[in-house]
């Protein structure tokens, strides 16, 4: 693991984009595209503005394919769907091709919709291992990351695929990345910034006793790939420096 800690937010936004530009030109390089897992929530808007003015020509995005490791189950022009978040920050903005995008279809039933969203997947690769080239993943103050929540019945999952999970304490279904699958990624990076997230980063990260039920965030650990966390001063407070 490792663990990059910035003073403020714009330094860090930095160092990830070196990240993701290195990463995505080697994939492309490589084999000629690059499968990129965008996260949802409020953390990564900025970011996503960033890649898609200051630094839009650092990657070849016609190359690049874009795929969602949660989704709320709300319209898909409902506020709260991290799809229209990343739309109107990163993929309308490059002009990225529709069927270089993987939303999920939540006009379906939620089981519906993660089971054609594991289909859809599953074509893309073609059959082959789904191992994404990044995953980016952000964590709640609860020390949930994709919509792998506390005390819920995905986190048992051992299977590497999408699956609908109900979330008690939002009243709601979401489709998630089950864990299994997130740990099979060439790389991961988790984007975590603010206080409120102290709590989470230092059981998450320093926890011998693991207890992921509680917090969850400890299940990601790749079999093969590498996982970077990007914190903010504020966010690695409360580790043992
Ligand atoms: O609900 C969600 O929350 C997490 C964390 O979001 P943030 O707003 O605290 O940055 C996010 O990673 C996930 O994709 C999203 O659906």
């Amino acid at each position: 693991m490792n663990l990059l800690i910035y003073k403020t937010q714009a330094e860090l936004f930095e160092d990830l984009i070196d990240y993701i530009v290195n990463i995505a030109n080697q994939s492309i390089s490589e084999k000629g595209c690059f499968n990129f897992v965008l996260t949802g929530g409020n953390s990564p808007k900025a970011l996503y503005e960033l890649l898609a003015t200051t630094y839009k020509d650092k990657i070849d995005w016609s190359k690049v394919f874009f795929f969602f490791g949660d989704e709320r189950n709300v319209a898909p022009n409902h506020e709260s769907y991290n799809g229209l978040m990343a739309k109107n920050a990163i993929l309308a903005p490059l002009n990225i091709a529709e069927d270089h995008i993987f939303y999920v279809d939540t006009t379906l039933e939620p089981e519906k919709a993660a089971i054609e969203y594991h289909k859809a997947i599953v074509n893309h690769f073609k059959g082959g291992d789904l191992a994404f080239d990044l995953i980016l993943l952000g964590m709640g103050d609860d020390a949930h990351t994709a919509s792998l929540f506390p005390g819920t019945k995905i986190l048992n999952s051992k299977e590497v695929e999408i699956d609908s999970v109900y979330v008690d304490k939002l009243s709601t279904y979401r489709i998630s990345f089950t864990a299994p699958l997130i740990n099979k990624a060439k790389n991961i990076a988790f984007l975590v910034f603010g206080e409120g997230k102290a709590n989470a980063v230092q059981h998450v990260i320093e926890d011998e006793q693991k207890n992921t039920n509680l917090y969850p965030t400890q299940l990601i650990n790749p079999i093969d790939g590498h996982v970077t966390w990007f914190l903010d001063d504020a966010a690695a407070s409360l580790l043992d420096s």
